[in-house]
């Protein structure tokens, strides 16, 4: 699939949120998108899954079954789980046996079972996420985009998200997805857009894969302003937690060098006050995509 020359905004004299996108994936290929709060990731992904047109330039080879699962699954609609995702089941072009086991299958996976009669609204948040990627699934999609995917998810649902992508890449489809908690450490293959100014390039990995891991104890109250300054300058912020203890936090040596792919976020550590943050410096030197030249 190819965005071509894609610019968006969402009002007529609005500003351009997007300005002259070219950039293509290609079957079995995922990539992250990154980029400040605001910046346009979500409306890029939505013009690559086809929920907003652009309002010029265009997109090309999207396949046919797109699963898009939005930051926030819209939960104010009156069925109950199992009739929304049959209903969903039947828009995707699955008969009525083929939906009923796609239904039973995806519900069992996602650990939904239990909540196949319960309205979409009486939900909690992240149950309806499940329910989300439910849908998105139901039909093996050719193209999936995931926005902030693990938002809300419970740590065994977070688990299997990856797993989703692997089964779509394997069938060698196209995955994009954006994230902010730095849970995509766990997709080292992933390519990285980094989305600035309207425009996207291209994050290359460097011959040195190692990166460090740091751990950063600030005052609770400052916590926010450190995660804004970390991410301004650059740093991937893959966790912050509280600590209850009240102890002053102890100098620890820094973590240990290890590959990109085996970078997690950091344990809590015995000891230290107040909150931290995890952070990895990004891949240096972000190289623009080359630009797409061919047509459909
Ligand atoms: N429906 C809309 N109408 C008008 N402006 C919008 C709409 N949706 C998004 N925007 C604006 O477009 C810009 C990009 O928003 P978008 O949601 O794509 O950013 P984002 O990078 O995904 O942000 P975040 O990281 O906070 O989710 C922002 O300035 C936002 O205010």
């Amino acid at each position: 699939m190819r965005l071509e020359n894609v610019w968006l905004r969402y009002h007529r004299r609005g500003p351009w949120v997007l300005q002259g996108i070219d950039v293509r994936i290609g079957p079995g290929e995922a990539a992250i998108v990154l980029g400040r709060n605001g910046v346009g990731k979500s409306t890029l992904l939505q013009v690559a899954a086809g929920v907003l047109r652009p309002g010029r330039g265009r997109v090309t080879d999207r396949p046919a079954r797109v699963g898009w699962v939005p930051e926030r699954f819209p939960a104010d609609q009156p069925f109950t789980v199992t009739r929304y995702l049959t209903g969903m089941a039947r828009v995707a072009g699955l008969g009525r046996a083929a939906a009923d086991e796609a239904v039973t299958f995806w519900t069992d996976r996602l650990g939904l079972s239990g909540f196949r009669s319960v309205r979409l609204p009486e939900l909690s948040k992240g149950t309806a996420q499940k329910v989300g990627l439910a849908q998105a699934m139901l039909r093996p999609p050719g193209l999936l985009v995931l926005d902030e995917p693990w938002e809300g998810l419970d740590a065994t649902t977070r688990e299997l998200v990856p797993e989703l992508i692997a089964d779509v890449l394997a069938a060698d489809g196209s995955v994009l997805i954006s994230d902010h908690r730095g849970e995509t450490v766990r997709l080292p293959a992933a390519r990285r857009w980094l989305v600035a100014d309207g425009s996207l390039s291209e994050e290359t990995s460097s011959t040195d894969e190692t990166i460090a891991v740091v751990e950063v104890a600030v005052p609770a109250a400052r916590v926010a302003g450190t995660v804004a300054r970390l991410r301004a300058e650059g740093h991937q912020v893959l966790r912050v937690r509280s600590d209850a203890s009240t102890a002053a936090p102890q100098a620890r040596p820094a973590e240990p060098l290890r590959s990109a792919g085996a970078a997690r976020p950091a344990e809590p550590s015995p000891g230290a006050a107040g909150e931290l943050a995890a952070v990895q410096p990004e891949a240096a030197d972000p190289v623009v995509e080359p630009t797409a030249g061919e047509t459909r």
